[in-house]
């Protein structure tokens, strides 16, 4: 593990501290807002040791944080090596996942070195359930086995993760409330956020819900007030029947300050650096995993990263 080193900053005076690692692009969903982390589906991987590799150097740069992500980075048969190797070098490793396979391999990932889950949830009830995640099998007891697992294997804290969905969720706030309460949750609520170029089109300007008034509210509600230091996004401590829920809002859309408080750098399934969701013309490729290749292409996609909203 590396300590005191210099984060390395890019033109904006934005360090940059965490890795957002995708490790597929294959899922057993098909979500109808799903941005796939701004890549194409399908992509080769990376192995569990070419991953390393890239994560000991951008350590050596004072990355601590490392988020997994895919396409649903429990459909990789050796994810629990992938962990075990991030593990030698940086700490702060989390997932977001769907769920759906957690509740088998909640121990195994804690016992890698998984410290915290996001799991997504965006509906209490069957139908929204399958209608949002395109799905014709229900797997949502089995999300649930997933958050209860996840707790008992000591993965803290765990946040479930709610798009909020014009016509379709936005008036269940309160009950996620109640679900997050029952089960000792984090409520991230998400704005639904358009992939690339993709802001004027019919799904997007029909489910998209500006999250601003329910942000309001909150913070009215709230009897404690923090920040996220990625993205400052709020997290509110709300009281709420006979306990407290913590929500935290993620407002990614038209959001100047989210942007500039982006602190983190994207690798691709396929390996390359990525320096934003929302671009596309801003790929890295990794030809060579030798290290000092590697340093230099790290060096280069920090030095490139520019905020999307501005
Ligand atoms: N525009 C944009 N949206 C993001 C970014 N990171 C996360 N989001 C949005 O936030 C949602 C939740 O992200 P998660 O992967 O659950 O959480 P996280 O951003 O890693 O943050 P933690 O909850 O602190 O672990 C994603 O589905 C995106 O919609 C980002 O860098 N840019
Ligand atoms: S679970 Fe995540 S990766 Fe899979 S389709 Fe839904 S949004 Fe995309
Ligand atoms: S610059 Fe903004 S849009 Fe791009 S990845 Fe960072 S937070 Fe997301």
């Amino acid at each position: 593990m590396m300590d005191h080193v210099s984060y390395i900053y890019d033109n904006f005076k934005r360090p940059v501290n965490s890795l957002r690692l995708q490790v597929n692009a294959i899922c057993n969903y098909n979500c109808m807002f799903c941005h796939m982390e701004g890549t194409d589906r399908n992509l080769s991987y990376m192995t569990p040791d070419e991953i390393e590799r890239v994560v000991r150097v951008a350590a050596s740069f004072g990355v601590s944080r490392i988020k997994i992500t895919g396409g649903e980075p429990l459909l990789r048969h050796d994810i629990i090596d992938i962990i075990k190797r991030i593990k030698r070098h940086v700490d702060d490793i989390s997932m977001t996942t769907n769920g759906v396979m957690l509740h088998k391999l909640a121990y195994e990932l804690k016992d890698a070195g998984l410290k915290r889950i996001n799991i997504s949830m965006h509906a209490l009830n069957d139908n929204d359930y399958l209608k949002i995640t395109g799905n014709t099998r229900n797997f949502r007891p089995d999300v649930i086995d997933g958050i209860k697992s996840a707790h008992l294997a000591g993965l803290e804290p765990v946040k479930v993760n709610f798009v909020v969905l014009k016509g379709i969720n936005d008036d269940k706030i309160n009950d996620m409330m109640d679900f997050c309460l029952e089960n000792d949750a984090v409520l991230q609520l998400i704005e639904y956020e358009a992939p690339r170029n993709m802001e004027n089109s019919y799904e997007y300007i029909k489910y998209h819900v500006d999250l601003r008034n329910i942000n309001d509210d909150l913070m009215k509600k709230s009897i404690e007030y923090k920040k996220n230091t990625l993205h400052n996004r709020p997290v509110y401590s709300i009281p709420w029947k006979d306990g407290i829920v913590r929500v935290e809002v993620v407002m990614p859309m038209h959001n100047s300050d989210f942007c500039m408080h982006c602190t983190r750098l994207r690798v691709t399934a396929d390996g390359k650096f990525k320096t934003c969701l929302l671009r596309d013309n801003d790929y890295f490729d990794i030809k060579s995993f030798d290290d000092d290749y590697l340093r230099d292409l790290y060096i280069k996609a920090v030095k490139n990263r520019i905020p999307y909203w501005r």
